[in-house]
């Protein structure tokens, strides 16, 4: 089953959202969930869930719910969980070796397998498990990884980006605050976390939350 075209972006980003919370439910032997123990769980309102859901032929009934299997077998099978994404990580710094300790221990199937740096202080050590690669060696030893992360500074994060292109990644998440530029065929995800912070300050100032 392959994700759906025709499946908005911004409800394919929910995706490993609502993935991880039906698999808790699974595990505590739950069958039906309603969209609105969703909507509480997940904090998204349960319009947007049922609409979401539909995308997925999943059509839950009034009073009935949903059906956690049916729709973990699909989030499964969409996000790909019964393959293991390898991932790369440039530049072991601050963030670079926080994300090597916690290597996303709570998800099975993402995995950093591979670490690069530029500091010859830093190469040959490993963090975390991962031994720590010359950048320079990249394209030669960079093999059948799509994706990798950037905790690189920003003044590097275009010539690093570039050795990543020339080496196959498909995909970047780009922590450096750097716009970076690559072909059509990479898709690259900023993560720009004085932005998200600034809009969450907006936000509390000027969309202040119902109280219940
Ligand atoms: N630390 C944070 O909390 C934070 C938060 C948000 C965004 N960022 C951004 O993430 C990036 C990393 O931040 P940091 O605090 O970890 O920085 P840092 O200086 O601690 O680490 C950067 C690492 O990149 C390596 N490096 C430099 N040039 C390289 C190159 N050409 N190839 C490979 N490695 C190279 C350095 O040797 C260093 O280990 C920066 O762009 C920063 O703006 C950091």
């Amino acid at each position: 089953m392959e994700l759906n075209n025709k499946i908005p972006q911004a409800t394919a980003k929910r995706l490993p959202l609502y993935y991880r919370f039906l698999n808790n439910l699974h595990i505590q032997g739950k069958t039906r969930v309603s969209s609105k123990e969703l909507s509480e769980a997940v904090k998204v309102d349960s319009a947007t869930i049922r609409r979401d859901f539909s995308y997925f032929g999943a059509l839950g009934r009034k009073g009935y719910g949903y059906n956690v299997e049916y729709l973990l077998e699909f989030f499964r099978k969409t996000l790909n969980q019964d393959t293991v994404s390898n991932v790369a990580l440039i530049g072991v710094g601050n963030l670079g070796t926080a994300f090597l300790h916690y290597n996303f221990s709570k998800s099975n199937n993402t995995k950093i397998i591979r670490a690069y740096d530029a500091n010859p202080d830093v190469i040959g050590t490993e963090v975390g498990h991962v031994l720590i690669e010359d950048i320079n060696q990249l394209e030669e030893t960079l093999a059948n990884i799509d994706v990798a992360i950037l905790t690189v500074p920003g003044s590097a994060a275009q010539s690093v980006t570039d050795k990543l292109v020339k080496a196959g990644v498909k995909g970047i998440l780009n922590f450096t605050p750097a716009r970076i530029t690559v072909p059509t065929e990479v898709r690259v995800h900023h993560i720009d976390l004085t932005v998200e912070l600034q809009s969450l300050i907006y936000f509390v100032e000027h969309y202040p939350m119902d109280k219940k």
